[in-house]
């Protein structure tokens, strides 16, 4: 598995074999210009694109190379830090780029790109689809029909990979209808993220902690990814999903699954994926009696953020003032096997919470006999928090003595920390995309998705939208800049615990 890299410290055996001819649908899309073009430009800074690599940006407004390069530079120094903008850099770039036009949905002008590959390449082919599900299956289907694609072609998808099981399943068949499963590389853009990663070295390098994970040193698992934005202009998009399709079924479904898997066989994708797809089908079905008392579902209101004012969610542009749609979710649920029988997981996500921050606690159990100060009772139990963003980082909570001469046998609590930023100083903490484009770009499917995790992930959201429906029940109202519903407060503090603050 790739270790941290620092800028400047590309090794040979990064690049050895990763030349490719990648192919970009949506070449003028949000995603490509927020995410991907400034992903690849540190790939290339850092010398982990093969100089052979060659970029196709498909798009379907009328452009020459150089026009789409201008677009291309325009969308780095708006979301590049112009101290990484370096100008050589930025011209070897653009020159790796050529444009197509293009209307996907229809299979004329794809000759296009079976020409472009045509000429001369022995690269593998990396397919980006940076478009709508809609139109995975008619671009999958064009590009075998014009010739474009050979055994060795590779195409990544985006998430949602459909709205619920059956339509994801129907995506999957029309991706699956021209590639192979092992040639699939369906993005969960958290899997990316180093901490995320890290997840799996902290549980399985190190002994101390692979003899506690289970349901005999661990009491409860709490997971916050917590946003400071709103749906950010995307309303159309947002109300049809909602946070719990947004967020639940992918990004906070792949973390219970890296925190509560078996340790796998090896590093192999498919002995890593085994392994989730395990935890996914463990996860406890919703029954009905759950619904009132252990999920709560919200929606923010007007409030402030960063100390303006914001509007409610029904009041954002395009909105449809009679919408039910939750923006934040909360619940607990847990996972139906030995090693985790009795331990409540506790997930909590929303969107116009006070700040931006993922983290996830494993709270260990006490000690089973007490000996200290009464009061300090219950301080008395570690935890390990795992920071995603925005520092990333993993401090364990320790219990020490209180120093002073005065302070007898009193308790205090404090990290043993290791913060990414200050260990590592020299490290730029990359992207989560340009990790996983990497990780495509060297035919390695391990921080990517399988179709049968999706599936499983889906068949348990949908139990869960499933029961929503049939209540048809608003959802709590949480002014925009608080922590959610106060609800989600009450329902961990039912189990004499509370969500953790120590932000
Ligand atoms: N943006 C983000 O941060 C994230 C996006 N995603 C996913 O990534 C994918 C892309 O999202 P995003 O970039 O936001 O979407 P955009 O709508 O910004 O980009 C999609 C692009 O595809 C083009 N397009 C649509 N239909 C056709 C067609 N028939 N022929 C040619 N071009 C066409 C659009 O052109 P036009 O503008 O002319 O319609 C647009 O430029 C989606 O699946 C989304 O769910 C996932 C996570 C985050
Ligand atoms: O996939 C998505 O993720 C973002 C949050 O990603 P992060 O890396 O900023 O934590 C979310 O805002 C968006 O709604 C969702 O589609």
């Amino acid at each position: 598995m790739s270790q941290f890299k620092r800028t400047g410290e590309a090794r040979s055996s990064d690049v050895i074999g990763t030349a490719v001819d990648f192919v970009l649908f949506g070449a003028l899309g949000d995603l490509s210009q927020r995410k991907l073009y400034p992903a690849l430009y540190q790939l290339d800074r850092e010398g982990l694109l093969d100089d052979d690599t060659r970029l196709l940006g498909v798009a379907r407004y009328e452009l020459d190379d150089d026009g789409f390069r201008g677009k291309v530079e325009a969308a780095l120094k708006q979301h590049v830090k112009s101290a990484e903008l370096d100008r050589a850099a930025v011209k070897r770039f653009l020159a790796r780029f050529t444009y197509c036009r293009l209307d996907f949905s229809t299979p004329e002008g794809y000759q296009a790109i079976r020409d472009w590959r045509q000429a001369g390449s022995v690269r593998p082919m990396v397919v980006y689809l940076a478009v709508g599900a809609n139109l995975y299956g008619d671009i999958c289907r064009h590009l075998e029909a014009s010739g474009s694609l050979d055994e060795r072609s590779r195409v990544v998808v985006e998430k949602p990979i459909g709205h619920d099981l059956v339509s994801s399943g129907e995506v999957n068949d029309a991706i699956g209808a021209v590639f192979p499963e092992s040639r699939i590389y369906r993005i969960d853009h958290y899997l990316g993220k180093e901490t995320v990663q890290n997840l799996i070295a902290l549980r399985f390098a190190n002994p101390l902690f692979g003899t506690q994970w289970n349901q005999n040193h661990i009491s409860h698992v709490e997971i916050t990814v917590a946003e400071k934005v709103g749906i950010e202009g995307r309303w159309g998009y947002f109300d049809q999903a909602g946070q719990l399709r947004d967020m639940v079924q992918n990004h906070l479904l792949q973390l219970v699954c890296l925190i509560a898997m078996d340790p796998p066989a090896n590093l192999d994708a498919d002995a890593i994926r085994d392994e989730k797809v395990k935890v996914l089908k463990a996860l406890k079905p919703f029954t009905d009696d759950m619904l009132g008392r252990d999920v709560v579902r919200g929606q923010y209101i007007a409030g402030t953020a960063d100390g303006a004012s914001v509007p409610g969610y029904l009041e954002e542009e395009g909105a449809n003032t009679e919408s039910h749609t939750e923006t934040f979710v909360a619940m607990k649920t847990g996972v139906a096997n030995w090693r985790w029988a009795g331990v409540p997981f506790y997930l909590r996500t929303g969107k116009r919470l006070p700040e931006k921050l993922s983290q996830i606690i494993i709270h260990f159990r006490q000690q089973p006999h007490y000996i200290f100060d009464p009061d300090q009772r219950a301080l008395a139990a570690n935890k390990l928090v795992i920071r995603l963003q925005p520092e990333e980082g993993i401090a364990l909570e320790v219990l020490t003595k209180d120093s002073g001469l005065d302070k007898g046998m009193r308790l205090r609590r404090g990290p043993l920390h290791l913060d990414f930023n200050s260990a590592f100083p020299k490290s730029r903490i990359p992207d989560a995309y340009e990790r996983l484009l990497l990780e495509v770009m060297k035919g390695q499917q391990y921080l990517f998705v399988r179709r049968d995790e999706v599936e499983h992930a889906w068949r348990w959201c949908d139990s869960l939208i499933d029961a929503w429906q049939d209540r048809d029940e608003a959802p709590r109202r949480y002014p925009a800049g608080s922590w959610g519903p106060v609800a989600s407060i009450a329902m961990i503090t039912q189990d004499g615990r509370s969500w953790y603050e120590d932000y």
